[in-house]
């Protein structure tokens, strides 16, 4: 949700996590001019057709196809010793809600805060278009409640994280469970352990597991 603490914790995962790259939906909103002005009399800002979503898409997919090459083009150095692993945050409002994206996240998270906390973090903010007087009760309050209840009404299923918490609490938390999941998914890419089992040599199979495995895949989230 608006000011659930997003970006604050994009940018700390960004840093800790290796070969990984971002992208912000905030950089999609369309022109002020396509922006619809509802009944209400506001600029229909939190809608999902304010953004150029398939320009995000299409952003998305440069890195699926080559996630080094987008790395690269983005000043992200790989790193030689984890250069199979490759990570994109995508860092946004209303990213589960459109659906050509939905199922290729490998995890979402939600952000969450209560009303008045909510409220009174915007009111501290300053975006590129300044909020009007009551647009956050008169439309991003409500827009916020109908997404979410839709994306729960299709069944989309993120993982919950309470706002409120200390920007480094929420931080470990979601590194240790990216790393968990890294770990699963190097681990399912492994050879199945049904298959006869070859001689090993010293040491083998009683190796300690990385905290950071390589992944045969590109994973997003
Ligand atoms: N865990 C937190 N606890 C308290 N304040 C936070 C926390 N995370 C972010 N903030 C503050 O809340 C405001 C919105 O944070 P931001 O990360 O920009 O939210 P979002 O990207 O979700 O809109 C900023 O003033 C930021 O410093
Ligand atoms: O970034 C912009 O150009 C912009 C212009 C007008 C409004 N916004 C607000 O940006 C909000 C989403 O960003 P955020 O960081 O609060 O999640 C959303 O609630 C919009 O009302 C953002």
């Amino acid at each position: 949700m608006t000011n659930g603490g997003k970006t604050t914790l994009t940018n700390s995962l960004l840093r800790a996590l290796p070969n990984c790259c971002v992208i912000h939906q905030d950089d999609f909103f369309k022109p002020q001019d396509q922006i619809a002005v509802g009944e209400d009399g506001f600029k229909q800002w939190d809608v999902l057709e304010s953004l150029d979503m398939e320009a995000m898409l299409d952003t998305v997919q440069a890195w699926l196809s080559s996630p080094q090459k987008f790395a690269r083009a983005h000043g992200v150095s790989v790193q030689p010793e984890a250069s199979d692993t490759h990570i994109l945050l995508l860092e946004g409002f209303l990213l589960y809600s459109y659906k050509p994206l939905v199922d290729l996240y490998s995890r979402r998270y939600f952000l969450t805060v209560p009303y008045e906390e909510c409220k009174w973090r915007r009111s501290t903010r300053n975006y590129t278009v300044p909020d009007p007087p009551g647009l956050f009760d008169g439309h991003v309050w409500p827009m916020y409640q109908k997404y979410r209840q839709e994306m729960e009404a299709n069944g989309v299923e993120v993982v919950y994280l309470d706002g409120m918490k200390s920007r480094e609490e929420l931080f470990r938390e979601v590194l240790e469970d990216i790393q968990n999941s890294l770990l699963n998914r190097s681990q399912e890419s492994a050879p199945s352990p049904a298959r006869p089992a070859r001689p090993q040599g010293p040491g083998r199979g009683c190796g300690h597991r990385t905290a950071r495995p390589a992944a045969s895949q590109p994973d997003s989230m």
